[in-house]
């Protein structure tokens, strides 16, 4: 349980939540704004693509606010942010915090920096960069072989080691050991889908400015977009439909044709043979499906992240799943 403080900063604490791909930062939030008490936090949820998945899973309460920015936000530095933390802002009265949740591949350096070296230092404060690390995918040795992945737990104040229940107890021991060669002084936590002390993560004032100054790479990177995307080569594919999929072709798709360059995919799903709603998650090796209801008209809406991909041919494959009309 975390309390609204009795006497309110004039800066709104802002708290930016990154991790790679499905480590866990969407499940992160989810369950922090189902246990906070009397804090109205702001939800900014920051999409790769174009189709919003995020903001259809985040289980926003009438206190919370979720706005959202497409394209990634380190990247365009960072006018859709500053532009999204501004309108916020201009619901001072009405929020408490801000969560900044960082698309999987984002390079958290330029963010920090939009709310450390802009107009936005006035009015905010970076209370702490919070990285989510999967226990299931992480290697400390070369972190998915991906600029960003290394700056998430370079410039973290605090890392959660999440999925603890996907491992056994020898992995997380290791892990924890080389996290901690890596960051020898910050806050390393473990967690079951995001679940840790509030206290320990709200509040906590971790986030120093002086590391623009201090760091070599935030001195050089500073005022120029990130180059991340291209040097990381990460792309992400959506596809939409206002028609249903036939499950079993969809099964055949994941089976015989998904690349294994695809490392990450998430959708709401509508199939031919069900009426529910069902929300499609891959990480890694691991797909799940999970069913709920429809709060709108069904509709498929799927984003397969990956090096290297073809668009169009996984476009193509997945127009065959839809089923045939009636
Ligand atoms: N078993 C297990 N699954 C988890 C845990 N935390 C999250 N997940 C699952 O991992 C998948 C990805 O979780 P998200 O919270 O969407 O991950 P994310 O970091 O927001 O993903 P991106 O925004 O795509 O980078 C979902 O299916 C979650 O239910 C955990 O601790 N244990």
């Amino acid at each position: 349980m975390f309390d609204r403080p009795s006497c309110p900063e004039a800066k709104l604490p802002v708290a930016v939540i990154t991790g790679f791909l499905g480590s866990g930062k969407t499940t992160f939030i989810n369950q922090l704004l189902e246990r906070v008490v009397d804090l109205r936090v702001a939800v900014l949820v920051n999409e790769l693509g174009q189709i919003d998945i995020d903001s259809q899973l985040i289980r926003s309460q009438d206190k919370n606010k979720v706005e959202l920015t497409n394209g990634c936000i380190c990247c365009s530095i960072n006018d859709s942010l500053m532009e999204a933390v501004l309108g916020i802002l201009a619901r001072r009265d009405a929020v408490d915090y801000l969560m900044v949740e960082t698309t999987g591949v984002a390079d958290p350096l330029p963010i920090m920096q939009s709310f450390l070296a802009t107009e936005l230092w006035n009015f905010t404060r970076l209370d702490a960069v919070i990285s989510l690390v999967d226990a299931e995918t992480f290697e400390s040795q070369d972190p998915y072989q991906s600029q960003a992945a290394g700056r998430q737990i370079s410039y973290a104040d605090i890392l959660i080691l999440n999925k603890s229940d996907c491992v056994s107890a020898a992995r997380l021991e290791g892990l924890t050991a080389d996290l901690t060669a890596l960051r020898p002084r910050i806050r390393i936590l473990t967690a079951t889908y995001g679940q840790v002390p509030l206290d320990l993560i709200l509040d906590v004032h971790l986030t120093r400015r002086e590391v623009l100054v201090q760091d070599p790479l935030a001195v050089a990177l500073q005022g120029r977009p990130s180059s991340h995307l291209r040097d990381d080569g990460f792309t992400s594919v959506e596809f939409s439909s206002d028609r249903p999929l036939s499950l079993r072709a969809f099964q055949q798709f994941l089976e015989h044709q998904l690349p294994r360059a695809v490392i990450r995919g998430k959708g709401v799903l509508w199939f031919a043979e069900s009426r529910d709603r069902h929300v499609f998650q891959l990480c890694g090796q691991r797909i799940t499906l999970q069913d709920d209801a429809w709060q709108g008209p069904p509709k498929t809406e799927l984003v397969l992240i990956g090096r290297h991909l073809d668009p169009q041919r996984l476009r193509g494959q997945l127009a065959d799943c839809l089923a045939a009309p009636l």
